[in-house]
């Protein structure tokens, strides 16, 4: 039998405290990492933002620049930092998010870089739902006053393991880009995200779960740590659920690694015990996944424009 998951692997997501001093939080990053990985993590994860603190007014001065591919170190020290990251620890990185660029355009983006343990890049992805939001006495954020969005799914394979899908915090509310990536295989989505006080309490695991449960995949969203003298609070619990929809791990609010042992039987199991996959109705209503559908797999290079 093939699995989407070719053999168990143990994923961490580092709950970073991060703050305004970009060298301190990629080198706390660095050390984090280094953490999961001796721990015996071969994926591992970062929050949206690790790099600065989360709020339109951050992006411009956190903004790096992604091209040409690869770019300097003063174009992109995160990007240099997250290559290392991933070499040292000998895992595969998904490094979480960080304010782009793209001087030409003057468009600036959220995004994700993955990386290979010889630290090369495998895939990147840029936030296609913006978080544009209004709730009255609670909580406005309006992302695309200052960000643009980008315009495909990513899927990327890591080799060793197989396919994950990325996504960026609100694109997690977005059913359709998980049953895409579920339907062209991924074993997991890997979703960066800062939720807060208001729709963390409403919908962060709710939403995790969801996705886990239409799909029978793993879901994973990485948060950085509540800082209450932040701008913006953080919801934090990052939280790994399996393919049944259950929380394997959930980290509190503050500083934490949470880690998973994800395993190929565990979808493999779902998927016969409730068989969605084989029941679906396409004669009844149109696959989602099927459709002219556009993917961002092309590291940094071919998506400057
Ligand atoms: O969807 C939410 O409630 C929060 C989304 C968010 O914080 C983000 O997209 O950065």
């Amino acid at each position: 039998m093939t699995h989407l998951l070719k053999k168990s692997v143990k994923l961490a997501l580092v709950q970073l405290a991060n703050g305004a001093d970009k060298p301190r939080n990629l080198l706390h990053a660095r050390a984090k990492v280094l953490e999961a990985s001796k721990a015996g993590a071969k994926i591992i994860v970062l929050p949206e933002c690790f790099n600065s603190p989360y709020g339109c007014q951050y992006f411009p001065e956190y903004a790096e620049t992604l091209l040409p591919s690869p770019p300097s170190e003063e174009q992109s020290p995160s990007y240099h930092a997250l290559s290392s990251m991933a070499k040292e620890a000998k895992a595969y990185l998904v490094g979480g998010s960080i304010p782009e660029l793209v001087p030409d355009t003057k468009k600036y983006y959220n995004t994700s870089l993955t990386f290979d343990p010889a630290g090369q890049l495998l895939g990147t992805h840029r936030k296609i739902h913006l978080f544009d939001i209004d709730i009255p006495g609670k909580i406005r954020f309006q992302e695309s006053e200052v960000l643009s969005a980008g315009n495909g799914i990513t899927i990327v394979d890591l080799p060793e393991y197989g396919k994950i899908g990325v996504a960026i915090c609100y694109d997690i509310r977005f059913p359709e880009m998980s049953i895409i990536s579920a339907r062209k295989g991924v074993f997991a989505m890997i979703v960066p995200g800062a939720f807060n006080l208001t729709t963390g309490k409403l919908h962060w695991e709710l939403e995790a779960r969801a996705r886990a449960a239409d799909n029978q995949i793993y879901v994973a969203l990485c948060s950085p740590a509540r800082d209450m003298n932040a701008m913006y609070h953080a919801w934090g619990h990052s939280t790994v659920v399996n393919p049944m929809a259950q929380v394997m791990s959930q980290a509190s609010e503050s500083e934490e690694i949470v880690y998973a042992d994800l395993t190929p039987e565990e979808i493999a199991e779902t998927r016969k015990a409730i068989p969605m996959y084989e029941q679906r109705r396409f004669d009844v209503y149109p696959d989602v996944s099927a459709g002219d559908i556009v993917f961002q797999e092309a590291p940094i290079g071919d998506v400057g424009k």
